[in-house]
């Protein structure tokens, strides 16, 4: 199955330069949808991490998902404002923009493994802000998961040298 066939591609969006790829179409088609999340599971079932974290919004839904496949627990990272109880918050930068992500401070135990998903890696702006955050609270990032790397970007050497692994490439 192509799953490149189920990414739209959006040219100069949300601004000029950028193209912009929605995994929508991916996941309102289940074969496509289930395609893309056994390929990401396949690439680190071998890997040893206690939970997944996943990166608000489109991380939450392959990372919630990836998370019930390999029966491990979901701690998300979200966009500030959103947690309740005590939180630590990391600013970074995107392809577009700038913006603040947020962990609570229980969300993980020093000496966690985790694993850390989200649908794409452009700059590597939010996964350098996300490992931050995991690192902050004494646990340990041992790799990143991703449908869609934006080679060009070259996010990976943001946050080398954890593994990145990715399905989809541009
Ligand atoms: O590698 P980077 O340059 O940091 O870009 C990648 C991030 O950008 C997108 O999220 P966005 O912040 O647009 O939020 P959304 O998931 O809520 O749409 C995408 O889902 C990644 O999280
Ligand atoms: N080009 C892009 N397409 C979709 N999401 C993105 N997040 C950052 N860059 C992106």
């Amino acid at each position: 199955m192509d799953l490149y066939q189920s990414i739209r591609s959006l040219k100069d969006y949300p601004e000029e330069g950028i193209t912009f790829r929605d995994i929508n179409p991916l996941l309102k088609d289940p074969k496509a949808f289930q395609e893309a999340l056994d390929q990401m599971v396949a690439k680190v079932k071998d890997i040893d991490f206690d939970h997944i974290v996943g990166v608000e919004a489109r991380g939450f839904i392959l990372g919630a998902a990836m998370a019930h496949e390999l029966k491990c627990g979901f701690v998300p990272v979200r966009k500030p404002g959103k947690l309740v109880a005590e939180v630590i918050q990391k600013s970074y930068s995107l392809e577009y923009g700038q913006d603040s992500l947020e962990i609570q401070k229980d969300a993980l135990d020093p000496g966690d493994k985790v694993l850390i998903v989200d649908d794409l890696i452009a700059t590597g702006g939010t996964s350098k802000a996300s490992k931050d955050l995991v690192e902050a609270l004494g646990a340990q990032v041992v790799a990143f998961c991703y449908l869609i790397e934006l080679k060009d970007l070259d996010g990976r050497k943001r946050v080398e040298p954890t593994p990145v692994y990715s399905v989809l490439q541009y």
